[in-house]
């Protein structure tokens, strides 16, 4: 075991087509735009200058973070370093406004439920159907989970009861034996994580925005509690205005 901080980085993918778009993503697994493929370059050189080079990864099954994994490793030559997945860090499943329009989704329910629904703790969207178009329920890669395990819609609190475990029992035993951990993820399922990490309330959680393809960092004591709360953005000017456009991606056309 080795001794406290722990370094752990999380980097949320980066710009999807769906983010582009402007639609509600979710588990619909969408590819990354050439900007975000160049964010998550960019992304593995900020490591880099840093310092900060991952031993070890952890990712989800989706596509847009894994490639942006994989960009980023290549651009800070840690390609060849172990790889982990789970389906417990994947985008919070957005139900039924999986594939809708943001903008359309504002004008036509209004800014109380569509703040419920997008930033809420605990008030999930709608339920998917099963034969929807963008519903994941029959996707190979969910084959082994229990179709109890496999959601049709989630709020941010069922994505921090589904994340946690794996926080515990996959990526604490990886910080304890003093492995640089990179966890590239998705806008909510990170948001879960930091809001565990910082004790962030159930109130205070949903004012939290992630930016695309900038390397998040912590130092974690020996209870796992950051040294520097809230966590370091490699290049904050970058990740200050992208937070912005993140917290008013519904207002835009
Ligand atoms: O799933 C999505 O649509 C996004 O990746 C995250 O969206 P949000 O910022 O609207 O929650």
């Amino acid at each position: 075991m080795a001794d406290a901080p722990y370094k752990l980085i999380l980097l949320r993918h980066g710009e999807s087509e769906w983010n582009a778009k402007n639609l509600f993503t979710g588990w619909v697994d969408v590819n990354l735009t050439e900007k975000g493929e160049k964010e998550a370059v960019r992304g593995g050189e900020l490591l880099k200058d840093a310092g900060l080079l991952p031993d070890v990864l952890h990712t989800s099954l989706q596509r847009r973070a894994i490639r942006t994994a994989q960009l980023a490793l290549e651009s800070a030559d840690r390609l060849w370093i172990p790889v982990r997945r789970s389906w417990r860090l994947n985008e919070r499943h957005y139900g039924a406004l999986q594939g809708k329009d943001k903008a359309q989704t504002l004008a036509e329910f209004g800014e109380e439920q569509f703040m419920l629904w997008r930033r809420s703790y605990d008030t999930p969207p709608p339920p998917l159907a099963r034969d929807d178009e963008y519903s994941q329920f029959d996707d190979a890669r969910y084959a082994d989970l229990p179709p109890e395990l496999r959601p049709d819609t989630e709020c941010l609190k069922d994505v921090v009861v589904r994340m946690l475990p794996y926080w515990f029992d996959s990526i604490v035993p990886d910080l304890l034996t003093g492995r640089t951990v990179l966890v590239a993820a998705h806008g909510n399922s990170l948001r879960g994580l930091v809001k565990h990490l910082d004790g962030i309330s159930d109130e205070d959680i949903s004012g939290l925005n992630i930016p695309t393809g900038i390397p998040l960092s912590y130092e974690l004591d020996a209870d796992f509690k950051p040294l520097n709360p809230g966590g370091t953005y490699l290049d904050p000017d970058a990740a200050k205005a992208a937070i912005e456009a993140v917290k008013n991606q519904g207002k835009k056309k």
